[in-house]
């Protein structure tokens, strides 16, 4: 099983640390555990996502090597507190960029085989463990620069206050709480190829549009890692190279039908590590970066066969704060 203990008990820790997290944080979560056993199976079939990754660099460094096309994600940054840096913007206008011409026609949606799942993803040729199936769209980024400020802020006050001793820390002050939220950046930029009339408002991005029954973009966010999560836009739906974000969680439901309610009864952590094994046993794909993080890919698990619904893990966090 890919499920270990530690897998269970990371995600276990994760709740309990953060057992209110907020709406920004609800996104699908990568299972580091079982991305190293896709990194160690030698499939020989791993050539697009050898092909993305080298084009990914090239573009990187060409980014890099002339800075004016870095200017549309660096005017996106217009209202921030913090200046970003050229490899900050090469990475966000990579992660952000669907790129044209992918050789990765090998899925399609449909109605999910889950009940009430909406729309899924199903591959349309078999398609062997550890195999590139479809890349998961950056349509909008969520930036969040907090782990990296927490550094600065670390650093900045180190020698003002001992932040290591922690009975100095009043966590219930309303100033130590104001100090932290100061520094907390989350920025939303958005993908050139997406309209401007497709583009979301910032609380549509994590509140949804009630009256339209549209559900927030941060539903269809997917971890890249500490700082970067994308979006894959729903209505952007034609192009089998960017599917990612219609892969669903086989045990979403789970989460759903028992959640936080049901806590008291059976305890916090037996929801979570059921939720896991049965999520897990059920997937058949997780989303791995691609590029050390240029890009989001979604790979099989496990070999696929035509026809079958590909699903991922999204993580306990999701569906414990889900609102659908
Ligand atoms: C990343 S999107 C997946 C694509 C989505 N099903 C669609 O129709 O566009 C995530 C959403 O899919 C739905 N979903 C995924 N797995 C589910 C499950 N096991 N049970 C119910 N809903 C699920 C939820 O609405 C969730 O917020």
């Amino acid at each position: 099983s890919l499920v270990t203990p530690s897998s269970v008990l990371f995600c276990a820790s994760a709740f309990i640390l953060n057992p209110l997290p907020s709406a920004h944080h609800r996104t699908i979560s990568i299972h580091h555990s079982s991305i190293d056993s896709i990194n160690n199976d030698h499939s020989n079939n791993d050539s697009a996502a050898a092909q993305i990754s080298r084009t990914l660099q090239d573009i990187e460094k060409d980014l890099l090597a002339n800075p004016s096309k870095l200017q549309p994600i660096l005017e996106q940054h217009d209202d921030d507190d913090r200046e970003p840096t050229p490899n900050e913007l090469a990475k966000e206008t990579l992660l952000s960029t669907r790129l044209p011409n992918l050789p990765l026609n090998r899925t399609c949606t449909g109605p999910s085989t889950i009940e009430g799942a909406g729309r899924g993803l199903f591959a349309m040729e078999d398609i062997a463990k550890g195999e590139l199936i479809t890349c998961y769209p950056g349509d909008a980024l969520l930036c969040d620069y907090s782990e990296l400020e927490e550094e600065d802020f670390d650093e900045d006050d180190e020698e003002e206050e001992d932040f290591d001793d922690e009975e100095d820390i009043d966590f219930e002050d309303d100033d130590y709480c104001d100090e932290e939220a100061d520094y907390i950046e989350e920025v939303v930029l958005w993908g050139e190829h997406v309209d401007a009339t497709d583009r979301l408002e910032e609380d549509e991005v994590f509140d949804g549009i009630v009256d339209k029954d549209l559900p927030p973009l941060t539903s269809y966010a997917a971890t890249v890692d500490d700082v970067y999560s994308v979006m894959g836009m729903p209505i952007l739906d034609n192009n089998p190279a960017y599917y990612g974000h219609f892969a669903n969680d086989g045990a979403g439901h789970i989460a759903i039908q028992t959640g936080v309610a049901d806590a008291a009864r059976r305890g916090i952590e037996e929801i979570i590590s059921s939720y896991v094994s049965e999520s897990v046993e059920l997937s058949n794909a997780r989303h791995k970066p691609i590029a050390d993080g240029l890009h989001l890919g979604t790979f099989a698990s496990k070999d696929i066969k035509k026809g079958e619904e590909v699903m991922v893990t999204y993580g306990p966090d999701y569906w414990m704060t889900f609102e659908g």
